[in-house]
């Protein structure tokens, strides 16, 4: 397992840094396995694989199972686990007992926490307690209800709140940036601006590193983001090996 300083030193290095999310032990194997340097065990895990709308559901206990699964299956990967909505930002003492749960008892490496001026100070703590802190901007989900799914910092304003809020969560200590679903010339100049590795989502080819949601990357989300792409077509091969179990069964060809 990297410590965020091994990742910090590799993107320093020029390697282009690989994440990926995973939400169970066999799929964290395969990630693993394939050479992606972190795992995010992601809140996109409330409507990629458990059935909800929006990632707004989720909860801690859901997010320290599915961590375990994964922290369980991963041997060389960082293991960052998204802390869910309204599980930090309403005190600091909930978050910090929350972060703590993730890292402590479901063996995450890191947290994620979508940030805004609310979460300097808290970033602060976590890091100060041991914990490492990636930090969010651009597209936060959680935010469903004020912005929808819309690309952010697309105003001179917006984006300049953008790039103080990163400078501000890099103060503070965050080990890497996630920026999502802002335009690329934004991503471009704050990777620039920034020490702390900047991963993109939909933010365009000049971050030091890349993230996109497993289910969208094989091939097995029934919807996906404009900006995401399919590697593959889990959902072909599945739907292909339950269909060939139910006629064998039914022909009396197996067992
Ligand atoms: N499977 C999956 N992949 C993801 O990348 C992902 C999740 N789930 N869940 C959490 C968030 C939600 N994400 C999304 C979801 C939809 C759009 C999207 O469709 N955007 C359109 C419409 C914007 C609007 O609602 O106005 C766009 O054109 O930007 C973008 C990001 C990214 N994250
Ligand atoms: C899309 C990534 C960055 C995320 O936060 C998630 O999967 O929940
Ligand atoms: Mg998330």
């Amino acid at each position: 397992m990297p410590t965020v300083q091994e990742i910090r030193q590799a993107s320093a290095d020029g390697e282009p840094l690989t994440m990926l999310t995973a939400y169970d032990a066999p799929t964290a194997g395969i990630v693993d396995a394939a050479g992606i340097d972190l795992i995010l065990v992601g809140d996109s895990m409330g409507n990629a694989v458990l059935g909800y709308d929006s990632t707004l559901p989720v909860t801690v206990e859901e997010m320290a199972s599915h961590t375990g699964a994964v922290a369980r299956a991963a041997e060389d990967a960082l293991v960052v686990a998204d802390m869910p909505f309204m599980s930090y930002g309403t005190t600091d003492g909930a978050g910090v007992e929350n972060a703590g749960r993730l890292v402590k008892d479901a063996g995450a490496n890191a947290v994620k926490l979508e940030s805004g001026p609310h979460t300097v100070a808290l970033t602060e703590r976590l890091v100060n307690l041991g914990i490492p802190v990636m930090a969010h901007l651009g597209l936060t989900p959680q935010r469903l209800n004020q912005v929808g799914y819309s690309r952010q910092g697309t105003t001179e304003a917006a984006a300049e709140e953008i790039r103080e809020l990163a400078e501000r969560h890099e103060a503070a200590g965050a080990f890497s940036l996630v920026l999502e679903h802002v335009p690329g010339d934004l991503a471009a100049e704050v990777t620039a601006a920034l020490d702390i590795p900047v991963i993109g989502i939909g933010a365009g080819p000049e971050t030091d590193g890349q993230v996109l949601v497993l289910t969208d990357v094989i091939g097995l989300s029934e919807s996906a983001p404009p900006f995401a792409a399919e590697f593959g077509d889990a959902r072909g091969e599945i739907e292909d090996a339950v269909t060939a179990y139910r006629e064998a069964v039914e022909d009396g060809d197996f067992p």
